[in-house]
């Protein structure tokens, strides 16, 4: 099976390859699951190897299933909201999530370092600009309160939910609903020529590699893209487990759209972490690598971006707005553009949050989780360490005149 490659370079993939909502193989196996829906099996180790045997499609419960009547509905059927999005299991990585994947994919879909770790992916995927833009942009007509059910999914939808409104609202105008029976096969895996990725609105299915059940998602959820952004076949079969309303949004929307945006993001932040004093040092490829694992995230004035006294696990370089840090409600320090804060606890053992960081505008900021931080940042620990000292001392100082 060849995976073709469009991008020109390793391009970063990261934000497409966790769905929003998920409980994964961990979780899976904790609650004992069992293959399709709702019967229960002891899950068998289904730990893929290398050979290339294994890259065809497998011949599993999942991928024998007939595919079950699918009604595409041009129009979303009034309904109720969708309940919450269930988040994905804490301590759930990407390599859990893509611990059944068939080998090739799984080449594909992230790097073989770093498998206890959850890790940045870099891979080639699609890229979209040969991807012909002649074809209008789909619009398939919509109630106002079928393109409110749409939005409610994107917000809750990991892969979806940072687009630009722009973007969001082709999406909503060209994704059209399914229904899907209980026990329906979405997908099916080793299926080649994918046309559609998909937001579950209602229900719950569940995803299955080689007959093992590997992932539930829950409203919210998304599948479907790994053979769009690789034009490869699907790596997984998708059941319905109950009555589902699915969003379909179709291959050259979806690789216009969502590829395109998630290939600028990472151009965008790589511009950004050049203007970072603190990472000049950097080469133009550790950049690359810590803008695959920067994650956006956007806060509003007097939202706490970090709260003295909790445990942290994120560290922040700040892109845009500014942002306060204060010490038992006394002000330290505004970070601007280029500032980063949030190491500390990332630093020491305790791992508490020394401060109170405030934004004080609008404010967007890329955030680094602790694995990744230590892991592309490490190099600079003495460098962090340096300045923590200095910010240390005006904090005792702080503490010394709030005594006396
Ligand atoms: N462990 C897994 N390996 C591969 N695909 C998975 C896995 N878990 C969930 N999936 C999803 O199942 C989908 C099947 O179609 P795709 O290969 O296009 O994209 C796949 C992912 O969205």
């Amino acid at each position: 099976m060849n995976f073709p490659a469009f991008g020109t370079r390793a391009s970063s993939i990261r934000g497409l390859l966790l769905p929003a909502c998920c409980t994964s193989q961990k979780q899976a196996n904790s609650h004992n699951h069992k293959m399709g829906c709702g019967s229960s099996t002891p899950e068998t180790s289904n730990s893929p190897s290398t050979n290339k045997e294994e890259l065809s499609p497998p011949d599993s419960e999942g991928a024998k299933a007939k595919p079950a009547t699918v009604t595409a509905q041009p129009t979303a059927q009034p309904t109720a909201q969708p309940p919450e999005a269930k988040t994905c299991v804490d301590g759930a990585s990407e390599d859990d999530f893509y611990k059944d994947t068939p080998p090739a994919a799984k080449a594909k879909a992230k790097p073989p370092r770093n498998r206890n770790k959850r890790s940045s992916v870099s891979a080639e995927c699609v890229d979209p600009v040969a991807i012909s833009r002649l074809a209008p942009p789909r619009v398939i007509p919509k109630t106002d309160e079928a393109k409110s059910q749409v939005e409610a999914v994107l917000e809750k939808a990991m892969l979806l939910k940072n687009l630009e409104p722009s973007q969001k609202k082709s999406i909503v105008d060209a994704v059209e609903e399914m229904t899907f029976q209980k026990d329906a096969v979405i997908i099916e895996q080793g299926e080649k020529d994918a046309q559609y990725f998909y937001m579950l609105s209602k229900g719950a299915c569940q995803a299955i590699v080689n007959g093992v059940q590997v992932v539930t998602y829950a409203p919210g959820g998304t599948f479907g893209e790994l053979a769009l952004m690789y034009n490869a076949p699907r790596a997984a079969t998708v059941k319905a487990c109950e009555d589902c309303v699915c969003f379909a949004l179709d291959r050259s929307t979806f690789q216009n759209i969502v590829i395109a945006s998630n290939k600028q993001r990472i151009q965008d932040t790589e511009k950004f972490l050049a203007e970072v004093p603190l990472l000049q040092s950097l080469t133009s490829g550790e950049r690359a690598q810590l803008a695959d694992a920067i994650q956006p995230s956007y806060f509003k004035p007097g939202d706490v971006i970090i709260k003295e006294g909790d445990v942290g696990n994120v560290f922040y370089l700040l892109e845009k707005g500014e942002v306060r840090a204060s010490h038992n409600d006394t002000s330290i320090k505004t970070y601007v553009h280029g500032d980063y804060f949030g190491e500390l606890a990332l630093l020491g053992d305790g791992g508490l949050r020394k401060a109170t960081c405030i934004a004080l505008g609008d404010v967007k900021v890329g955030a680094v989780e602790k694995d990744a931080f230590k892991r592309l940042l490490g190099p600079m620990e003495e460098i962090l360490l340096r300045n923590a000292e200095h910010y240390e001392a005006v904090v005792a100082q702080l503490d010394k005149s709030q005594k006396s």
